[in-house]
């Protein structure tokens, strides 16, 4: 037997950020090299989502958490023992192989994506790397990505206070992470400040650790992220640009797009137009999952409207070749969000950022609602250059695990490091910044 061939793996019960059940893993190699995780999991999740073993993620404990716990120890450990642990792709294969179904929903995406990334871990301590070097291709410098980062939430994570999920800052401005992240800081905190001065109790904290203030309307949001910004003695647009995720799977009744919290009922094209003027006025450089997962006529009309921005699927391609595939072939978005547990394995996320990355769709890794305080996204995000990184808020240390490991990494690696900045944006992005304004 090799140093690195596997001789264990282990799980157990653990918490996520919401408090609700996961899997946690340990693989040991023969060599007595190690790796351990937690995985992560979604409230907003798209229905083509390879499936996790959860019991709705409600009781601690159920059967849907310990069926997957049994199957790591049980048939997972059974499908890969003695195999290589540096050679993913065979032991992603493996694990895929022994669920046998296509969304992994017999043995639980969470399962196998717990044995696929401690097995990662495991093979890069044996080879005694760092796992964004271990997973690099050998003559990829490092990239530090330029992050996104959850001031408002709304939607599901947030009581659905306001319809939009996400409205994000995007330091597209900064020279270096550690001044991107700065900025955000202080637009995170300026942000609270203009809703303390306004009366406005800011203490609501949503999933991600957003503040999930009441408001009346989503543009009520971008006003108030925009006025934090400039609080913050930054400039809207310049110095930050604003994201969204509108999660609009979420809001989708079947043939209209119900903003709740102003009561409207929009078809896809007037949605489009609410959007459309959004941009005019605010500082967007990025829309996630504008359109509902399966309404791929109204994302193609959405890329064509709204071109100049990215356009990012997240519910729409769900981390999936194929899905991702289709929109590269029907020109549908522009950029893909890639969240490993959405598609079960290390190997099948790679082969989604290689596949964007190759028909010049931007990356964005993401972590999940419920998150865990593993940081090995930051290091996947660094060593698979995916130019963007989104983990939710500055605040709550699941969310500053990957945060203070980027940090980390770029004081660490220096000028052998490249930033990625505002250049992960499509060059388009960038130019509709200097065309915003403000009412
Ligand atoms: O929709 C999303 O992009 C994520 C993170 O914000 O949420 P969830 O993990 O709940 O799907
Ligand atoms: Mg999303």
């Amino acid at each position: 037997m090799s140093d690195t061939a596997i001789s264990a793996v282990r799980a157990w019960e653990a918490l996520d950020s919401r408090g609700k059940p996961t899997v946690g893993c340990e693989v040991r190699l023969e060599g007595g090299a190690r790796g351990e995780t937690t995985v992560p999991s979604g409230a907003s999740t798209g229905r083509h989502e390879a499936r996790e073993l959860r019991d709705g993620g409600i009781r601690y404990g159920g059967q849907g958490v310990r069926g997957a716990v049994s199957a790591v120890s049980g048939e997972l450990f059974g499908a890969v023992r003695g195999l290589d642990a540096t050679a993913q792709s065979s032991v992603d294969q493996a694990l895929r192989s022994a669920d046998g179904t296509t969304d992994l929903g017999r043995l639980g995406a969470n399962a196998i994506l717990a044995v696929s990334v401690a097995t990662a871990l495991a093979a890069a301590d044996a080879r005694g790397l760092p796992l964004y070097r271990a997973v690099a291709d050998d003559d990829a410098t490092p990239l530090l990505p330029l992050p996104m980062v959850n001031i408002i939430s709304g939607g599901a994570h947030a009581g659905r206070a306001i319809d939009v999920q996400d409205f994000l800052a995007v330091p597209v401005g900064a020279r270096s992470f550690a001044e991107a992240l700065e900025w955000c800081s202080r637009v995170r905190a300026a942000t609270a400040d203009v809703l303390t001065a306004r009366g406005t109790s800011p203490a609501l904290v949503a999933d991600e650790g957003g503040l999930g203030p009441v408001l009346p309307t989503n543009r009520a949001a971008l006003d108030l992220l925009t006025a934090g910004i400039e609080r913050a003695r930054l400039r809207p647009g310049d110095d930050i640009g604003i994201a969204i995720d509108v999660a609009a799977t979420q809001f989708f009744t079947g043939d209209r797009y119900r903003l709740a919290a102003e009561d409207r009922d929009l078809t896809a094209h007037e949605l489009i137009d609410e959007l459309a003027g959004w941009c005019d006025h605010y500082p967007i450089v990025s829309i996630e999952d504008a359109l509902a997962e399966d309404d791929w006529t109204g994302w193609r009309d959405a890329t064509q409207r709204l071109a100049g921005r990215q356009l990012l699927g997240d519910d729409l391609f769900v981390t999936d070749l194929a899905r991702l595939d289709r929109g590269v072939r029907g020109q549908v978005a522009n950029a893909v969000l890639v969240k490993p547990n959405q598609t079960g394995t290390l190997t099948a996320a790679r082969a989604v950022v290689r596949h964007a990355q190759d028909n010049g769709y931007t990356t964005v890794l993401s972590a999940r609602s419920g998150e865990t305080e593993d940081n090995w996204l930051a290091d996947l995000a660094v060593g698979w250059r995916t130019g963007q990184i989104k983990v939710g808020s500055i605040t709550r240390s699941e969310r500053t695990a990957k945060w203070n490991r980027l940090l980390r990494l770029e004081t660490e690696l220096g000028e052998d490091a490249d930033y990625a900045g505002a250049t992960a944006l499509r060059a388009s992005a960038r130019t509709t910044l200097d065309g915003a304004r403000r009412t």
